[in-house]
């Protein structure tokens, strides 16, 4: 297979998956290159078999459908082929022969490195201690030959036979130590939970396990379309694996893999409730030698990405137990892995799992030295807002190139969805209502006459449409709550290992995937030219992948939109040309999800608040897998606070939810911390440097600092007040100031514009005061503990303020001692547009003289009036239905 580059490797592993023998394959590559459509036509019409129901290119994709779930009958042939190549029969007869007699072959007299026992681990048979009791070593370690003496000859007896296998399937020369640190737990029949970054080889640590022993692995995962890759990838490197999903099973490909054909069973959390039966008759025949729950944070309530039916799987623990299966000597084990995961988080997956007390908790850094984070203030709205935002990202791949051609993926829709988006949402999560409300009013109110009957109906139908899209089930409609936009038609399919061939994927050589296991040295990570590696750009709502996709596509970018909601012959064309480097950026909601894999993503855009820094750092961290930079930019608008976008949530949810929402938030505003540090620290890992020295914050360094003092003071007074407070403290303060909280609008709770308003009419230092301003100092207050909320609800940040016992002696003092403080983003945006507070002075000053104060008054008043005029008629679209009908009651009028 020399010479077969990244392509054409990606296309073989297609053919496989389809069914087609090896043989026809590489004949069809060699012939025709990397095409798949071209592959299939030359297989299927012009070579041995011809096939005349799949003769167009155009079938090329059903023909995979119909492989992947039921095999048609021509195919068998040649996949008959390929099983007795794939490394299952192998093991298979291995193991055949195996379970008739002793396990373990005494190889003392021999020397190791010519000799390797052909069956590794058989658990359920127990062995003679031959070896000193004092070495401590855990029982599964004596199911190891017997010539090894002691721990350490042990555990490099199977890292080089592990490194064997590493090589010969996966081209990689050796493990990363997490990964050692996971086998040997499995090898000592622990449960594993393992926490680490995400595109660090996770997978591995459940994939080996199967090729050490023989036995199945079962997986539960998620999504279908990850388990379809996971397959695929095992396919291309020589092992059998199958993926069983929730829908319309294909029940011979449930059957031959509860016989145990495959190596490795992906399964949903659905599937594997309905599963135990057989599978315990799989733990008796060919054996289970674990099972391994990928994306486990998907367990807890206290995560992002919540499935209720993961809670479920402590059934696994109860039933594949030495008490439930008699024949078992040891449980099987559970090997629970995920990438983001807080320390509650974790507390709540060993528990919901009850996995055993004895669990080893493998954590790697969570850290990943060649990313730059970076937060910017955008409003994320408008075509001038993606004007600003893109413009670099534009120029990035299109400058210097020839052509300006336009990605066509799926044009009509493309055309048709975002002609009804002109007025696209903010892209925070707010903005859902936001686009909402814009688009109803895209007809001019004063065109319709009051009391005409047309005018009267199409009112009615504003309204009710008003209604709908204010309504949970709209908005739900408006964004993808889930991973996954279920692209494949199937919810089953088969992969057959393929002899092995030196696969890298599209993920670079063994050399590259070191770097990221060894991070380079800092120095060399010196931020410049990012390269020209795909950018995905993750959104809140499907409209906006739309139109921003529609935008870069206007200035020659290759993009492509990417949501639940379009055709999944799209979802998969997009799949596969971001995965062949076809697409320059793909602009999706979450929906484009876990699991993807790709070496050379450069960029992770962010446009718009995440719902949480588990779900953000998720994201981002599809960046850069290559060990090379990439960067990871958050576009959010300061100006407002994100809301959570719209769910089926309990109580207890909803208070979660609004505490990770709220998280990621703080991390947006915050000015003064490395943003790689906030975020590690943030899954409990204490930083081990100083900084990353690559995002924003590191090399702007913070803002300078500012002393606060008279403005924390008025603030806590305020509020101190307002509660009574100040009665029973002996601060001194200036009359004058404090506020007289005799109005009515203080006689309900006060939240904080009532404050703020209080703050500008007492005194005129402040009358011009933005509110964003107050807001970001009370989150500092809150940080620092002087503050807290005065209400039961939940609020992203702090919505009804109230001093807590810090803040009260904090005013006792606050007149003699400075506060600095680093401004939070929304205070500097604040300050960008006019004076900063501090330097109030300025504008106090100015506030003092009654005859500049009368000026500004008058010219407020006067904005203000220019801002009531009547709206100028806006001519109606006529190439809309509401445009023509407006047109023509204008007309009558
Ligand atoms: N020991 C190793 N040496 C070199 N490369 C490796 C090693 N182990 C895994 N890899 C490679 O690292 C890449 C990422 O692996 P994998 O998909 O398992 O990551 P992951 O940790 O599961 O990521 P995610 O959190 O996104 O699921 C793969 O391309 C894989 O082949
Ligand atoms: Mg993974």
């Amino acid at each position: 297979m020399k010479g077969y580059n990244v392509d054409s490797d990606h296309v073989i592993a297609e053919l496989v998956g389809m069914g087609f023998d090896f043989s026809d394959i590489t004949e069809a590559v060699k012939s025709v290159g990397a095409s798949l459509d071209d592959a299939v036509e030359f297989i299927l019409n012009g070579s041995r078999r011809t096939n005349s129901s799949a003769s167009s290119s155009s079938a090329c994709l059903n023909v995979s459908n119909k492989v992947l779930g039921k095999r048609t009958t021509s195919s068998t042939e040649s996949f008959g082929k390929m099983r007795q190549q794939s490394i299952t029969e192998h093991l298979m007869s291995a193991s055949r022969a195996k379970r008739s007699k002793v396990t373990i072959e005494s190889h003392a007299s021999a020397s190791k490195s010519n000799i390797m026992p052909r069956y590794v681990e058989e658990p359920e048979v127990s062995l003679p201690l031959t070896m000193d009791p004092s070495l401590n070593i855990s029982p599964a370690m004596t199911i190891l030959p017997s010539y090894c003496k002691d721990k350490e000859e042990l555990r490099s007896y199977w890292e080089h036979k592990v490194n064997s296998l590493l090589g010969k399937h996966f081209g990689y020369s050796s493990l990363k130590n997490f990964q050692k640190e996971a086998l040997e737990a499995w090898l000592s029949h622990q449960d594993c939970l393992i926490l680490a970054a995400t595109g660090s080889g996770k997978s591995l640590c459940f994939q080996i396990p199967a090729l050490l022993t023989g036995k199945v692995v079962v997986v539960v995962s998620p999504l279908i379309s990850l388990m379809h890759d996971q397959c695929l990838k095992l396919a291309k490197h020589g092992i059998s694996a199958c993926f069983l999903g929730s829908g319309q099973i294909d029940k011979s490909v449930e059957q031959k893999a509860i016989s145990g054909v495959y190596n490795i069973i992906y399964v949903c959390p659905e599937t594997i409730l309905r599963l135990i039966k057989p599978l315990q008759s799989l733990a008796e025949g060919r054996g289970i030698a674990l099972f391994a729950i990928d994306e486990v944070h998907c367990v807890s309530k206290w995560g992002h990405d919540f499935r209720p039916d993961y809670r479920r799987l402590c059934v696994l623990r109860e039933n594949f137990g030495r008490d439930s299966l008699k024949f078992l000597k040891f449980d099987i084990p559970l090997m629970a892995l995920t990438a983001t995961a807080t320390v509650r988080v974790r507390e709540d997956i060993l528990k919901s799992l009850c996995m055993l007390k004895e669990t080893k908790i493998v954590i790697t850094s969570f850290f990943r030295p060649n990313l730059c984070f970076s937060v910017k203030h955008s409003r994320t709205s408008s075509l001038s807002s993606y004007d600003k935002d893109f413009r670099e990202l534009i120029e990035v791949y299109t400058t210097g190139k020839k052509s300006a051609k336009t990605y066509n993926l799926t044009p009509q829709v493309l055309e048709h969805s975002t002609e009804n988006s002109s007025c696209s949402s903010d892209g925070s999560m707010t903005e859902v209502d936001g686009t909402c409300e814009n688009e109803v009013h895209d007809i001019d109110d004063d065109v319709l006459p009051e009391n005409d009957g047309v005018g009267l109906q199409l009112e009615n139908s504003l309204n009710s449409l008003n209604e709908k899209k204010s309504s949970v089930q709209y908005l739900e409609d408006e964004c993808d709550l889930f991973h996954d936009a279920d692209d494949l038609d199937v919810s089953c399919g088969e992969f057959y290992g393929q002899p092995h061939i030196k696969h890298f994927d599209n993920c670079g050589s063994p050399e590259t995937h070191n770097m990221l296991n060894k991070p380079k040295e800092r120095p060399a990570l010196e931020k410049g030219d990012l390269g020209e590696g795909p950018t995905i750009i993750y959104v809140p709502t499907r409209k906006e992948t739309l139109s921003i996709a529609k935008f870069l596509s206007s200035y020659g970018v290759k993009a492509a939109a990417y949501n639940a909601k379009l055709p999944k012959s799209h979802l998969r064309q997009v799949h596969k040309d971001f995965h062949e480097d076809a697409l320059q950026v793909v602009v999706a909601t979450i929906a484009f999800g876990m699991g993807i894999d790709k070496s050379n993503v450069r960029r992770i855009i962010h446009y718009g608040w995440p719902q949480s820094l588990e779900a953000y750092y998720q994201e981002a961290g599809r960046a850069g897998r290559d060990g090379n930079l990439a960067d990871c930019v958050l576009y959010a608008n300061m100006s407002r606070i994100p809301t959570l976008l719209p769910s089926q949530r309990s109580e207890e949810q909803t208070k979660q939810s609004y505490k990770m929402l709220s998280d990621c938030f703080r991390y947006g505003m915050h000015t003064s911390s490395c943003r790689a540090k906030m975020l590690v620290e943030y899954f409990g890992e204490e930083f081990s440097q100083e900084k990353c020295l690559l995002c924003d914050v590191c090399i702007n360094g913070p803002p300078e600092m500012q002393n606060l003092i008279a403005e924390v003071t008025i603030l806590l007074q305020t509020i101190a007040a307002h509660y009574g407070q100040r009665g029973s403290m002996d601060f001194s303060y200036d009359d004058g100031v404090v506020p007289a909280f005799t109005h009515k609008r203080f006689t309900e709770k006060p939240n904080l514009r009532n404050f703020v308003s209080r703050i500008r009419e007492q005194d005129h230092k402040f009358a011009a005061s933005d509110f964003i301003w107050w807001r970001g100092l009370l989150r500092i207050l809150e940080y620092r503990g002087f503050i807290m909320e005065g209400d039961e609800m939940n609020h992203v940040q702090i919505k009804f303020p109230e001093l807590t016992e810090s803040g009260l002696q904090l005013l006792r003092s606050a007149l003699e001692q400075p506060f600095y403080v680093y401004p939070e983003a929304d205070m500097l945006l604040s300050m960008r547009s006019r004076k900063s507070f501090s330097s109030f002075a300025e504008w106090g000053k100015g506030w003092a003289d009654p005859e500049i104060r009368r000026q500004r008054l008058e010219s407020k008043q006067t904005k203000r009036n220019c801002k009531k005029r009547k709206p100028r008629k806006r001519k109606p679209n006529l190439t809309t239905v509401r445009g023509r009908l407006a047109a023509k009651l204008s007309k009558k009028n």
